[in-house]
């Protein structure tokens, strides 16, 4: 046995010895271990079995009511000096972190078996994949990571592997440990802790996804963003689309949306009617979280570390999204839906009417929604029809253009591009958006939450924007960096633009601009497409909209830039000294014209 596979067992050992489960189960991530885990769960309620007819093999689980999405005011970050998580992050000093959850894990095992998970994040085979281990008691949480992640056999080889090559060179194994339990799913008792400098997590008192799916927000983006400071390259929240033209040449693109903000649905856009007929077809790579690394080209190559997509629900129909509607017709597991009189699953914006709601109480419109406005849907990449085999690709796809977007109803033009990467930077450490259900709290409040990491970055958000601005150097291919709006929002409080497949307008622009083949207006805040510029042909857009998509107020503006400077300034001597002087450069652009001028430039 290798060492790393000590390691391995010793720390199963010491976590059992705390935890005191009835049994422990090294999970596979066969077939059959899943179909025994399903029975079980349906036997004993976890899971209701959907209308087998017109959803084979689909499952709903119904959380604790209080247990229904992330909870940032719970979730820390442990490293040796506070700042070194910084102002971004809520912090414990580590021992002090391992006592208090240490306490709670004692004994919560009774009656319950230890499943230790092994997942490979990223293809198998990829360079830029990273394993862990994730121990749970929740059996739901060990079917869903073996559809989010590499989960089983195969991960645990590549440990095994890894492990012998580490040794070899004296050094320490390099896998993420993860323990969670659900503990007494009381939010008095939940904690979700991360230690990037021991690569360990532990999340006690939820079930929930991002509480609970180890590999996801806590590895994939908290411990993924530390080791990838220090290693250089990058963990990001965002999705992975590849945009083909009528000429065959695919694009890929990736985006940051803050939680809830489009990013499933940008990933997975069917285009409109006008651009399928001449050819257009949009590839998914991931829709959430994205690990970028310099190429021996220059370019940023990037995989989707997920295997699955952990979706919201509400929302998602035939006009918004069929991609993922078809997804979902089959092996899925729901959370927090309604369901109908024939039990099928039911969200608001699909047809029909739902009998039962999120709770399992008698839809009653007075209760609120029908289905939990976080609830979700858990479902493997492959079944999506735009999925790209490229995903699987272990070297990754190149990334022609970054693009950062959030909910804003006011200000913030539809589309921009900005001037080079250390003001792309900045655009990304300024995004700003309103609040969603994907976070316990309250929803619709404007706040900062820069490059849509504000809950998964994994350490001081200084370091992080200096971090990103290291890639700047000789030698780099970098990709253009914009800024999207999907969310502008008219006089009447309606959105302005149609969004959804329409998107692909947008990013048809972005594309054409990394060619150097479209044209935009030269602002203060970057480059921004003038009406002539975007492709808008059988859009029902009055002008006036237009303008106030395409507008650039300079008040407004002026207003941003200064609370901008004064975010910056939140983060102390580790805000970088030159975004600092990106943000006084946009500034003094800003106030040297009231009315900024626009002047066009090619493509
Ligand atoms: N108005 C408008 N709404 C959109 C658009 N794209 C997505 N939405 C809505 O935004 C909500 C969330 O969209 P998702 O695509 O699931 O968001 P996400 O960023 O993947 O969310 P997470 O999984 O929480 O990270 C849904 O209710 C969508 O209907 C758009 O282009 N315009
Ligand atoms: O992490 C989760 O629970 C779901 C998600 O994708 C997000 O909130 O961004
Ligand atoms: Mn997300």
């Amino acid at each position: 046995m290798t060492s790393q596979l000590d390691t391995l067992n010793r720390w199963v050992d010491d976590v059992a010895r705390l935890t005191q489960p009835d049994s422990i189960h090294w999970c596979d991530g066969s077939d059959a271990e899943n179909r025994a885990l399903i029975a079980q769960m349906e036997r004993d309620g976890t899971l209701i079995a959907l209308n087998p007819e017109t959803h084979p093999n689909c499952w709903l689980h119904r959380s604790h009511p209080s247990d229904v999405a992330r909870v940032e005011h719970l979730t820390l970050v442990c490293t040796k000096n506070k700042e070194d998580a910084g102002p971004n992050n809520h912090w414990m000093e580590p021992a002090e972190a391992h006592a208090k959850i240490d306490a709670l894990f004692a004994g919560c095992m009774r009656g319950r078996t230890l499943y230790v998970v092994p997942y490979c994040m990223g293809p198998i085979d990829s360079p830029i994949a990273r394993c862990g281990v994730e121990i749970t008691d929740s059996p739901y949480v060990v079917a869903n990571m073996r559809i989010m992640t590499r989960m089983g056999a195969p991960a645990l080889a590549r440990i095994e592997r890894e492990s012998a090559e580490a040794a070899a060179r004296g050094e320490q194994p390099a896998f993420v440990k993860g323990l969670h339990s659900i503990g007494e799913l009381d939010p008095e008792k939940r904690f979700i802790m991360h230690f990037p400098e021991e690569l360990t997590i532990k999340s006690i008192g939820s079930g929930y996804g991002g509480n609970a799916l180890l590999g996801k927000k806590c590895h994939a983006l908290r411990i993924g963003s530390f080791q990838a400071k220090s290693e250089g390259w990058l963990a990001e929240h965002m999705l992975i689309v590849g945009i083909e033209n009528p000429q065959g040449e695919t694009h890929y693109v990736a985006a940051a949306f803050p939680s809830a903000c489009g990013k499933t649905n940008l990933s997975m856009l069917i285009p409109p009617e006008g651009y399928r007929a001449k050819g257009w077809k949009v590839w998914t790579i991931g829709d959430d979280i994205c690990w970028m690394t310099p190429g021996e080209d220059g370019r940023l190559w990037a995989i989707n570390p997920e295997a699955g997509y952990f979706g919201v629900a509400p929302g998602t129909s035939k006009s918004t999204n069929p991609n993922a509607l078809a997804t979902i017709q089959r092996d899925t597991i729901y959370t927090n839906v309604a369901v109908t009189a024939d039990n099928q699953p039911w969200w608001e914006g699909l047809p029909g009417t739902p009998v039962t709601d999120w709770q399992g109480r008698p839809y009653d419109p007075k209760n609120g929604p029908a289905a939990h406005p976080n609830s979700r849907f858990t479902v493997s990449a492959r079944q999506c029809p735009s999925w790209s085999a490229q995903a699987e690709a272990a070297q990754g796809v190149p990334i022609s253009a970054i693009v950062f977007g959030g909910r804003r109803p006011s200000l913030v033009p539809l589309v921009f591009e900005a001037r080079d990467w250390a003001h792309g930077v900045l655009v990304g450490a300024a995004m700003g958006s309103e609040t969603t259900a994907a976070a316990t709290g309250a929803v619709g409040v404007l706040r900062r939450d820069s490059m849509a990491m504000k809950p998964f970055c994994g350490y001081n958000y200084g370091d992080y924007f200096a971090h990103w601005l290291s890639f700047d150097r000789p030698g780099a291919q970098l990709p253009k960096i914009f800024h999207v709006n999907w969310f502008r929002k008219g006089a009447d409080g309606k959105f302005l633009w149609p969004g959804f497949g329409d998107n692909l307008r947008v990013l048809e622009w972005i594309i054409d601009r990394c060619k150097g083949e479209a044209g935009a207006q030269d602002t203060p805040i970057g480059f921004v497409p003038g009406k002539r510029d975007l492709h808008l042909e059988g859009l029902d857009l009055d002008d006036q909209a237009l303008d106030t998509l395409l507008g650039v107020d300079a008040a407004g503006w002026n207003a941003e830039l200064a609370d901008i400077g004064r975010y910056l300034d939140s983060f102390g001597a580790r805000a970088p000294a030159a975004l600092k002087a990106e943000q006084r450069r946009v500034a003094d652009a800003l106030a040297r014209d009231e009315a900024p001028v626009r002047k066009a430039v090619a493509g």
